[in-house]
């Protein structure tokens, strides 16, 4: 099947797109999965894509004036961050009566693909609410130029928070970590089961995990959401989109998006949180550049204390040793190359629910695990690992002797 790699779409963040061919049968043709190049796509139209806008129920439409003098005319000192496609600035806005902050973000003009993503998002989280998604408050659409404007998160992305700190003060502990990726895959768990329609992410990252108060995540970037496949359809077939790192091998090489994409994805953010690693490392690291590849040698000898974040100390700490090994194993299980082997995202919930759990009681106990609440459980646990490792194995093993068309 012919297809290329286009990369610079959203340079910042190293955006991968590739373009494949349709297949007509199987593919769920919706409004928001119409090729972007196609004339009739009523998203690429930059014309007038307010026409296209549902009536927003609780989104508000401001004015360009508005957002300016909100953001004190979109000055430095505003500014808060840069995304792919533009500037992040903090402003007050009054919503529902009330003073609020606010983050506004700038979408570069003119671009197809930005315009698309505008809509889709805005679009998305007029249907969408939960407590683990950041919420739009509205958007501005005044000629060519687009921003949305959102709660604001007062504690950053959890990239950020992992590799961008500037003391040690500021390292995040293990069971803060816990429970990010807890309330993190409780805002994938609405998507993948209780939203209507259901929704496929594909841009699970640490960089749209945003932090409000506590710690409490939310996800946000909803410019790559597709609505899920139809009821018994396994996938929807749409181009390749999403960001280096995180994408998981059979949606890169076929194109076919399932909810277990985003599980894999899922996976390495979870390993991210471990690891305190970047997903991609620099080119000076060769084959160990990818964090999965790195990560498994270490997780083929259940070697926890090599995958750790060192900032995180774990050794000589047997609870946090343990806790680790079980994230790890998680980790590992959603980074499967078997899509169905996957875990859902139900049971990643319960997975880390028991494991934040674990994390709290060991914290208040300060003991060891101990052959009475923790030793038979532990055993079992290591059982389960090296079956898990030794399926791990056999499938990379099958995995090199069909060659793969592409690989991150
Ligand atoms: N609602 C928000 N509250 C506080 N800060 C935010 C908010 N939204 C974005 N930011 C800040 O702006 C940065 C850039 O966000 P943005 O979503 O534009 O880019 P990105 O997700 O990093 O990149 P891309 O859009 O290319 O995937 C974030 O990393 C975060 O620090």
């Amino acid at each position: 099947m012919a297809f290329c790699l286009c990369f610079g779409l959203r340079p910042k963040r190293n955006k991968v797109v590739q373009k494949l061919k349709i297949e007509p049968v199987s593919v769920q043709e919706s409004i928001l999965d119409q090729p972007s190049s196609s004339s009739a796509n009523p998203a690429t139209s930059s014309s007038d894509p307010e026409a296209l806008l549902p009536p927003p129920q609780e989104i508000k439409n401001f004015s360009y004036l508005q957002l300016a003098t909100a953001t004190n005319n979109f000055s430095l000192d505003a500014r808060i961050g840069q995304g792919g496609f533009g500037d992040v600035y903090k402003g007050k806005l009054e919503i529902d009566g009330q003073l609020k902050d606010v983050a506004v973000k700038m979408l570069g003009r003119s671009s197809i693909q930005g315009n698309r993503e505008f809509i889709v998002e805005v679009l998305m989280l007029s249907i969408l609410r939960n407590k683990n998604l950041v919420k739009l408050y509205g958007y501005c659409c005044e000629g060519d130029q687009r921003s949305l404007v959102y709660e604001y998160m007062p504690l950053g992305s959890v990239e950020d928070n992992i590799h961008n700190i500037r003391s040690v003060q500021e390292v995040l502990d293990l069971s803060t970590r816990m429970k990010i990726a807890l309330g993190a895959a409780k805002g994938l768990a609405y998507l993948h089961n209780e939203s209507q329609p259901i929704v496929i992410y594909r841009d699970m990252k640490t960089a749209n995990i945003l932090l409000d108060h506590g710690f409490e995540p939310k996800l946000s970037d909803f410019g790559l959401a597709k609505i899920g496949p139809n009821e018994g359809m396994s996938h929807v077939t749409t181009r390749v989109m999403g960001t280096l790192g995180y994408c998981a091998p059979e949606y890169a090489a076929t194109g076919k998006l399932t909810l277990k994409s985003d599980i894999y994805s899922f996976g390495v953010v979870l390993l991210e949180l471990i690891t305190g690693r970047k997903p991609i490392g620099d080119s000076t690291m060769g084959a160990e550049r990818l964090l999965v590849r790195w990560a498994l040698p270490y997780f083929r000898s259940l070697n926890i204390r090599r995958i750790a974040d060192p900032r995180l100390a774990i050794q000589g700490d047997p609870y946090l040793e343990e806790a680790v090994r079980r994230a790890v194993q998680l980790a590992y299980m959603c980074l499967r190359d078997q899509a169905k082997a996957r875990p859902t995202i139900r049971e990643i919930v319960e997975a880390l629910e028991v494991l934040v759990e674990y994390i709290a009681r060991k914290k208040v106990e300060g003991s060891p695990v101990n052959e009475e609440d923790g030793g038979l459980e532990r055993r079992r646990d290591v059982a389960d690992a090296k079956r898990w490792a030794k399926d791990f194995r056999d499938e990379q093993r099958k995995s090199k002797a069909v060659p793969k068309r592409t690989r991150f």
